[in-house]
């Protein structure tokens, strides 16, 4: 099957043109694939939301593209020169988070044998990438809250604060409203990070981008691994498929058919569509399934499940499932 390609949404460049004003434009653009309405108005979206300076507030389930989106607001905007960086504030615990956050002097506490400028520093001149701010403990909301009112930073242990001048995309894939309202997280932080917002709906939504994005993901396959095609009958699977993992699932199935692709078109029978991910049963069910498949191994579960390990510990806390089961009893 010749899989439709999206569309070109990107204005063609005329020859002799001055590439330089497009590339970054076209690069960041053509990085988020897809025809869906959705999408299309993202992309017409962006490059105004780039030129300003406002703090945007990225919200979608796991795998949606929330990182893809951060990074083109980075690089269509003008401090694309400057860095941008990333943390995730559900990787680390409470303690470290300040300090990756807003940096340490040296001698500050056990272990701090030199100083460090923390992200927010390390972000000045460029883009902060607050990822997973949802999980971000109050503590933590209420400093950062100071530094986007003052635009100052003041790291563990010093003496005085510093300047920084950074542009804030956070990140999320829960509804920050609900935890504004039970008190997990600060209104006025939420107020202050969602000025400007962007929702990406989850793939089972927007079935009209798996074919573009089977297409996109078959093309950067490495040598010798592609290019994978299928049926139309197993691309209407794929299209009726829940995608849990969203652009992320799609993705790990694509490397994993091109692993058995043997240059005929794959049937449905031969889709690795793991059934952990298949609509239908509960998703605690198959999380225990996929560990207990895995000797609670979480690394190979989350592959497994086609999730980040970051997402299966968090359904893991959701549901309450311990690390290991105790005496081969299922946690509850
Ligand atoms: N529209 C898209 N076009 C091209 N690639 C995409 C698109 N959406 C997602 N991807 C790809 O899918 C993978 C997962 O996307 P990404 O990491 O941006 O999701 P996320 O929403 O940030 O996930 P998480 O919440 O788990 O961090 C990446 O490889 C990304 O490049």
């Amino acid at each position: 099957m010749n899989l439709a390609s999206a569309p070109k949404q990107l204005p063609a460049q005329a020859p002799g043109q001055d590439a330089r004003p497009t590339r970054p434009l076209q690069d960041a653009l053509g990085a988020i694939v897809g025809p869906s309405p959705s999408l299309c108005a993202l992309r017409a979206r962006l490059p105004m939301l780039a030129r300003s300076n406002c703090s945007v507030l990225i919200t979608g389930e796991t795998g949606t593209g929330k990182d893809c989106v951060a990074r083109a607001l980075h690089e269509l905007g003008e401090r694309r020169s400057g860095p941008m960086v990333s943390i995730n504030c559900a990787a680390l615990p409470d303690t470290l988070l300040d300090s990756e956050l807003f940096g340490y002097e040296r001698g500050a506490f056990t272990g701090a044998h030199a100083a460090y400028p923390g992200k927010i520093s390390l972000a000045s001149g460029g883009t902060l990438f607050l990822d997973e701010i949802g999980d971000m403990p109050l503590h933590a909301q209420a400093k950062l809250l100071r530094v986007i009112e003052t635009r100052e930073v003041f790291p563990i242990g010093a003496m005085r604060s510093r300047h920084v001048d950074v542009r804030i995309v956070a990140a999320t894939h829960c509804a920050l409203e609900q935890a504004v309202r039970s008190g997990a997280f600060r209104a006025d932080l939420f107020y202050r990070l969602n000025v400007a917002r962007v929702e990406l709906l989850p793939l089972r939504q927007r079935p009209e981008d798996v074919a573009a994005l089977f297409e996109h993901f078959a093309g950067q396959l490495k040598d010798g691994a592609g290019p994978v095609r299928v049926t139309p009958s197993a691309m209407a699977l794929m299209q009726q498929h829940d995608w849990p993992g969203n652009a992320r699932e799609l993705r790990n199935l694509v490397e994993a058919a091109g692993l058995v692709f043997d240059g005929r078109p794959l049937e449905p029978a031969e889709l690795p569509l793991s059934r952990m991910t298949q609509p239908g049963g509960d998703e605690s069910s198959r999380v225990i399934a996929a560990l207990e498949r895995c000797d609670w191994n979480r690394t190979r579960a989350a592959e497994m499940l086609q999730w980040s390990r970051m997402t299966l510990y968090r359904k893991m806390k959701q549901f309450h499932i311990a690390p290991a089961p105790v005496h081969g009893a299922r946690a509850p």
